[in-house]
Order: C-alpha cells, then structure tokens, then sequence
C-alpha cells in the first residue's frame, strides 16, 4: 500500500481535494482532525499541554483553540515545542488507522508536510496551491477569524513556490470543476503507480 502525503497553506483548499479522493473510494487521514482528538482525550497530551500553556489550555475539559492560537502563531519556538508534543502522537496514530485499511493507496492530510521535512515518510507528495489573496479570502468567509491571524498562520507555513520544487505532484485548485478532473486524472496515475 502506498502512502501519499497532501498538503497545502492555509485555505488552499486541501481538504476539499481530500474529501473529492474519498469520494473515489480513498482512505483519508486529516491530521488536523486526528492531532485535535489527541490533545482532547490523551492525558499525557493533555498534561504536557497544561505544562507547556498553563490551565487556560482547556475549557470545561476542551482543547482551548483559540487560546493556543493566539500563542503559537506568533512565536515560533512555542510552535515547534507543540508540534514536538503532537505530531509523533499523530504518527504513531495514523500507523495503526493504515494497517487497517485495504486499498493500492490512502492519504495522509496535513498543513505542514515539507516545513517539517517529512516528505520522505510517504511514496508520493501532492501540493494543493491557489494564489495567497484567493486563500485568505476562503478562509476569511469560513472562519471567524481576522486577516491578522489568517497570516500570521501564513508566516508559518512556507510558499507555494518553494513546496512546488518538491511536490511529486500538483493540484492548482482555483475553479472546482478543474480541480475535480485535475483530481480524477491523478487518481488514475496513483492507482497505476500503486499496483504497478
Ligand atoms: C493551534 C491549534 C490548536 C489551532 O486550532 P484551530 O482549530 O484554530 O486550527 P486547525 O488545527 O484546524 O488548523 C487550521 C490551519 O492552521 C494552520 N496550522 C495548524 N497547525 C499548524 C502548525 N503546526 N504549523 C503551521 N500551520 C498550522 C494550517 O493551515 C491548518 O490547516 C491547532 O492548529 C494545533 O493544535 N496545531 C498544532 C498541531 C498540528 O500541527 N496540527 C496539524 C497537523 S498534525
Ligand atoms: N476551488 C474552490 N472554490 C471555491 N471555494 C473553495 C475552493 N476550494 C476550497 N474552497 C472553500 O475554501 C475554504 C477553505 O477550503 P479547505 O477547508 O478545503 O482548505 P484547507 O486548505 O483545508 O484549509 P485549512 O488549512 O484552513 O484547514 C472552504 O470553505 C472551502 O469550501
């Protein structure tokens, strides 16, 4: 089985594409989904989260987003210090969701795969890009979130110009009708690499 990392910034609309593959029949993965489950109910995530951010990191038991938000985007060694605490449980998570499913290829779903180096932990890469005013304005319409923040998360993640030097593949999601076959055809070249 093959496993394919998907990425992109902010906006670019990476979980539209991810949602179109499971569609065809494709296990997805959404670490953004998973990590938040984590921080919810593992207790020494949770512990070492109240270490890291103090006792305003949950409310009423629930992960305080907004709260750690407002930390971590604006500086970055607290990023990496919640990243460090998240991501290898995020891993270890994910490596027992792939042992249980049974099609040539799944996907693993995440903002941040080549500023953490971790492209060769997966067979193949694909970027999702749209241009930067196109992705605030998405995210701006679907969050409750001010232009600020929207990049201030920018200011952590890298361009598409310099993910697109090592993407294996590229979904330039602008108009959905396009990226729908952009995606179709692509599905079909990674069943072929996957059986291959
Ligand atoms: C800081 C948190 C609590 C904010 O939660 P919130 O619901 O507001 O955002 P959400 O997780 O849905 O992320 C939305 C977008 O923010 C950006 N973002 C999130 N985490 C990161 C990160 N570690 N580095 C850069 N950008 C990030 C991405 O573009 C992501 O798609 C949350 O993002 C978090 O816990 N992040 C650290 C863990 C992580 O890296 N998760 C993502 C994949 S494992
Ligand atoms: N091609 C498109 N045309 C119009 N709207 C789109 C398109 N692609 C995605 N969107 C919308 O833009 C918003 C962001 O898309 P999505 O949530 O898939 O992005 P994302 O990259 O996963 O974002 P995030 O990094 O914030 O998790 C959503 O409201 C989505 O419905």
């Amino acid at each position: 089985m093959k496993i394919i990392g998907l990425t992109g910034g902010i906006g670019s609309g990476k979980t539209t594409v991810a949602n179109f593959f499971k569609e065809l029949g494709v296990p997805v993965y959404i670490a953004d989904v998973e990590a938040k489950k984590i921080m919810n109910t593992s207790a020494s995530i949770k512990k070492s989260l109240i270490s890291l951010f103090g006792k305003k990191s949950y409310l009423n038991n629930e992960l305080n987003r907004k709260f750690i938000a407002s930390k971590v985007f604006k500086d970055k060694n607290l990023l990496q210090k919640l990243n460090d605490i998240v991501h290898p449980e995020v891993e270890k998570h994910f490596k027992f969701w792939k042992a249980n499913q049974d099609q040539p290829y799944v996907i693993y779903e995440a903002a941040i795969i080549f500023e953490n180096n971790a492209q060769s932990k997966f067979d193949y890469t694909i970027l999702v890009t749209a241009p930067q005013d196109i992705k605030v304005k998405r995210v701006l319409n679907r969050d409750n979130a001010t232009e600020q923040e929207v990049k201030s998360r920018m200011e952590n993640q890298w361009d598409d110009s310099k993910k697109e030097k090592l993407a294996n593949f590229i979904i330039e999601n602008i108009d959905l009708e396009d990226t729908k076959s952009q995606i179709y055809q692509l599905h079909t070249k990674l069943l072929g690499l996957a059986t291959a």
